[in-house]
């Protein structure tokens, strides 16, 4: 039986293969004992792929598309799963007798290998329905059977959110209350949405987190950032939960900007990160009009130490309480 253990992340583009970058980074920084395998799609540019051989123990092409196995043919049935189907492929990777997926959107701030003492399928609550799991974060153990139900699973039912979230939920059905110990902590997989609906407990606990989630259409890659300065562009500034941001970001600069910048060479790439435009007067917050700023509040990006703040709020509530 394999022994050896690994954590495992998914790239299938350049962007969150930055995610993934920063992600292995913060493993090894916390001094990680196990292996880390990315698995990685078909459309990877060449210094991608380059920087994250230089991280990862094992980079791993997974071209859904391309293989002539039962993932084909599950993804000619329901095209409209794609990523799904190629997160499940962690199922295949059996030289491992158990492995923690991490989305690569995911920064880890402590050593979490404990992680490998749970038992498949492990996962904390989901944020917004806590019946469901993340599945950002979990402890599985690779199995072609497994992989193979999964599959099959998926053809037939589909998935309920359209992502392997709800496949992953409908697969694991009994996780809400067969065994508390898959229950992992939310300290595990934190997301930034606790800052908004639930800030006191964020202000509470936050600190504790050993893995911060940036789960949502905004990703840490989404913005710009001002190295100079040491701030992001926009109006995210100051919010607690630029905390975490800024923390990814300058994890980004210090120890993977330079390794993409080796391989690029002469090539201009775009870094996500801008010039010090304190002198050009640009780094101005932009005005955000109300439908944007409601968008932004669904997403998790509320600025709350501007005009989404806890005193703001509270003032609109008084109005509507008086
Ligand atoms: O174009 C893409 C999109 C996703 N991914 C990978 O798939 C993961 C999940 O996508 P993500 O954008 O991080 O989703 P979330 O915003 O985290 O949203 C939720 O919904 C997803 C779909 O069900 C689940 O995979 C997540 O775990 C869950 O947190 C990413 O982190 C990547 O590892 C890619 O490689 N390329
Ligand atoms: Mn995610």
């Amino acid at each position: 039986m394999a022994a050896e253990q690994a954590f495992v992340t998914l790239a299938t583009n350049d962007s969150y293969a930055r995610g993934a970058m920063v992600l292995g980074k913060s493993l090894r920084n916390h001094k990680t004992s196990k292996k880390l395998v990315v698995l990685i799609g078909p459309h990877l540019s060449d210094q991608s792929r380059a920087v994250l051989h230089k991280i990862f123990d094992e980079v791993r092409l997974v071209d859904v598309l391309d293989s002539g196995d039962t993932a084909h043919l599950a993804m000619m049935k329901r095209p409209d799963l794609g990523i799904t189907f190629t997160k499940l492929h962690c199922w295949t990777l059996t030289h491992y007798s158990k492995c923690v997926f991490m989305d690569a959107d995911a920064l880890v701030v402590s050593n979490i290998d404990e992680l490998f003492d749970r038992e498949e399928l492990s996962a904390a609550p989901d944020p917004g329905w806590p019946d469901c799991f993340n599945s950002g974060v979990f402890v599985f153990r690779p199995s072609n059977e497994t992989y193979g139900k999964l599959l099959q699973y998926c053809t037939e039912h589909g998935s309920f959110d359209g992502g392997d979230q709800g496949v992953l939920n409908g697969f694991f059905s009994d996780w809400a209350t067969a065994d508390i110990n898959k229950h992992l902590p939310f300290i595990y997989n934190m997301s930034s949405i606790a800052i908004y609906t639930y800030l006191p407990a964020f202000k509470q606990y936050g600190a504790n987190a050993k893995v911060v989630h940036f789960l949502g259409q905004m990703k840490p890659w989404s913005y710009t950032y001002n190295p100079t300065q040491r701030k992001l562009r926009g109006n995210v500034q100051a919010s607690s939960q630029s905390d975490f941001l800024l923390q990814w970001w300058a994890l980004y600069c210090a120890e993977v900007l330079p390794m993409l910048i080796r391989e690029y060479g002469d090539q201009p790439f775009n870094s996500g990160c801008e010039e010090d435009a304190a002198e050009s007067g640009e780094c101005v917050e932009p005005l955000v009009s109300s439908a944007e700023r409601k968008q932004r509040w669904e997403q998790g990006q509320a600025d709350y130490m501007g005009i989404d703040s806890f005193d703001n709020i509270q003032k609109k509530l008084d109005v509507f309480l008086k």
